[in-house]
């Protein structure tokens, strides 16, 4: 696979990148100083330098770092909640209408899900994160040994988990979807959720899936396929591929299909193998450790001087998962022979510009990252000793300590310390458990009887992190986050300024425009996708135009008010007028019923042939009080 664009950039602290043109911003008053203050500081704190790389593929020797640029603009300044975004993946209905027979070797019966299962709907309430559980079919050495399949799928996403003697109650554990072994690689696209994680990354939130199991249990076969598949380079549409080739057509589908944005991909690939973070695009034939250090503006962690790899079109993302598979730390023991000995963390950033309502372009920053976490290991199973002992044990150590800060994360009562420092893992997931992203967890299990106190664990795991809280927001940058709020303002105050004229019917009673409606201009139309490649100075009136806009109208705002309230009190005035005058009526009315003369009563004249009233006939009897009886009260 051919990677089309090479540029290679060192990612500098969370949301960063470098950025060629980085032009000091001039402070004007008020709140665009602050604005431009926020940005000033980020360009300072961003200089870093620029690499550019050669293709991937040819790069034996790996590049070396040159002097660069001063970045800027693009850390992740604020965030902004999204309004309610609709369900995870699949309706119910779809689901359902795949018929299960119970059998765990049917392919029909390949997808369960519960229906009760949380599902993430970001209209600004908590849910809890998505898990899914996966389970391999036996395995050539366990059909060879006869081992029992100790497992049952009963459907609505439960597991039953039998014992191994009849004294052992089974027991029984519910998830939002399970995979059972005969369930494909396209099962888990479709159903796992993925396609919403993606879908939210585009539009600007931090995703991350990561599959969680025992050594052999099939985490790199779930997200990148059988051992040697994608380092061979096959076929991107072959249908071996795991959760993360195919995430990337899907994520170039969705990308395609919205021709009005304009997107910019990153990708980076990194291991944490013994406790140390390696960067797989530019592992260096030493292995040089990168850090990982806090970042105080985006408030997460990051890797220092990471390579970042331009993704113009989905061939330069496949030669990243090449380049990085390739790199990473792979060992054999008694238990898989194609062994994860690090935890893999593949990201790819998203940067979306729309061109939201008609003149003004703003910007997200998605993030999907895919975690393969090596496995959890009984080194006496493994039969693990010198390196490969080392390296179990520091799987161990920061599984536990993935362990303690899921299950912190998981107790809603407790809000005490997260102990997410405790190892390179957890800082890095941080973000991602922490519950401002949205997060997919698919545990991988074994069926068999010799895994069944790991597949206990595992399940139990996944029951803990199910419970996990979060409360996915998206990314801005801080001016387009201004940006786009001050544009809300004004179409608010526009709205406003409206049905004040409707309300006052401006176009009829109230002559003439207000004064500041006369002085206030409208900035000129922009637009989408030309926003970025505005010179500062021009951003800034842009900013300062909005700004003065948002001003004008309030003034206009609170004359029409004014307006509104001279002819609410005009009303009242006539009102009481009117009261007044039927008052008086009732007075003059009285007066008329005490007088002998005028009878004020309503009165019915007398049939001249029947005798009796006529009904209905009211007459007035000044004039005629001597010719008629009054009537009958
Ligand atoms: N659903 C599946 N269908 C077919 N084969 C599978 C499945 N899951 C796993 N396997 C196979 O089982 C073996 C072990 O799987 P894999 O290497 O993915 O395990 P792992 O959990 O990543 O292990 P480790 O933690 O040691 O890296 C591989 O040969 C893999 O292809």
């Amino acid at each position: 696979m051919a990677l089309k664009n090479l540029q290679l950039f060192h990612m500098n602290r969370g949301m960063g990148y470098q950025n060629k043109q980085a032009t000091p911003m001039k402070a004007p008053p008020t709140a665009l100083s602050a604005l431009s203050r926020s940005i000033s500081k980020s360009a300072d704190t961003l200089a870093g330098t620029t690499i550019t790389g050669k293709e991937i593929k040819a790069r034996k020797a790996r590049s070396t770092e040159q002097p660069g640029t001063n970045g800027n603009l693009q850390k992740g300044g604020s965030s902004l909640a999204l309004p309610a975004l609709g369900k995870w993946g699949e309706d119910a209905e779809s689901l359902r209408s795949r018929s299960r027979t119970g059998s765990a070797s049917s392919r029909t019966g390949s997808l369960d899900r519960s229906n009760q299962g949380s599902s993430i709907t970001l209209n600004g309430e908590e849910d809890n994160i998505n898990v899914v559980v996966r389970v391999r079919p036996v395995n050539e050495k366990e059909r060879s040994l006869q081992e029992r399949d100790m497992l049952e799928f009963p459907g609505k996403g439960q597991i039953i988990v039998n014992g191994i003697s009849l004294a052992q109650k089974p027991k029984l554990f519910s998830y939002n979807v399970v995979f059972e072994p005969a369930a494909t690689q396209e099962d888990v696209l479709e159903y796992s959720g993925i396609k919403r994680l993606l879908e939210m990354a585009v539009e600007g939130f931090s995703c991350t899936a990561f599959c969680y199991g025992q050594t052999g249990s099939g985490k790199t076969h779930t997200l990148t396929g059988p051992p040697g598949l994608v380092e061979r380079g096959a076929s991107p549409y072959s249908p071996e591929h795991g959760l993360v080739v195919r995430s990337f057509v899907y994520l170039y589908q969705l990308i395609r299909d919205r021709p009005d944005c304009n997107y910019i991909l990153k990708a980076s690939f990194l291991e944490i193998y013994n406790e140390k973070v390696i960067d797989l695009l530019n592992p260096g034939s030493a292995r040089k450790p990168q850090q990982v250090r806090w970042s105080k503006e985006s408030r997460s962690f990051y890797v220092e001087n990471l390579f970042t790899v331009d993704c113009e079109e989905l061939d330069d993302l496949f030669a990243v998962l090449e380049e990085g598979m390739r790199n990473r730390a792979v060992g054999a023991h008694a238990m898989n022979a194609h062994s994860s000995r690090s935890h893999t963390l593949l990201s790819v950033r998203i940067r979306r510009d729309v061109g939201s309502d008609r003149d003004i372009t703003c910007s997200t920053h998605g993030k999907m990252n895919f975690v393969d976490l090596a496995g959890s290991e009984m080194t006496k199973r493994t039969k693990s000793s010198g390196k490969t002992l080392e390296e179990a044990n520091n799987i161990n150590r920061s599984l536990m300590v993935l362990g303690y800060c899921i299950a912190q994360l998981s107790d809603g009562k407790k809000k005490g310390h997260i102990p997410y420092r405790d190892s390179k893992l957890t800082k890095l997931l941080a973000d991602s458990l922490s519950g401002n992203g949205v997060t997919l967890m698919i545990a991988c299990i074994a069926p068999t009887k010799s895994n069944l106190n790991e597949t206990i664990n595992t399940l139990r795991y996944a029951s803990r992190a199910k419970k996990i809280k979060s409360k996915p927001i998206v990314k801005m940058d801080a001016r387009d986050a201004l940006i786009l709020s001050l544009k809300r303002e004004v179409e608010a105050l526009q709205i406003e300024n409206q049905h004040l004229r409707t309300a006052v019917q401006i176009h009829t009673d109230y002559n003439g425009d207000t004064d500041s409606q006369k002085s206030r201009s409208t900035p000129p139309p922009i637009e989408a996708n030309k926003l970025y490649q505005l010179p500062q100075k021009e951003l800034v009136e842009l900013v300062q135009l909005h700004m003065s806009e948002n001003s004008a109208l309030r003034q206009e705002n609170t004359e029409l008010f004014v307006v509104r309230d001279q002819l609410l009190r005009d009303h009242e005035l006539l009102s009481r007028e009117n009261e007044r005058l039927l008052k008086k009526l009732e007075d003059v009315n009285s007066v008329c019923t005490r007088s002998p003369l005028i009878p004020a009563r309503a009165a019915y004249s007398i049939s001249s042939s029947t005798g009796v009233p006529d009904i209905d006939i009211w007459t007035n009897h000044v004039g005629s009080a001597n010719s008629t009886l009054s009537g009958g009260s």
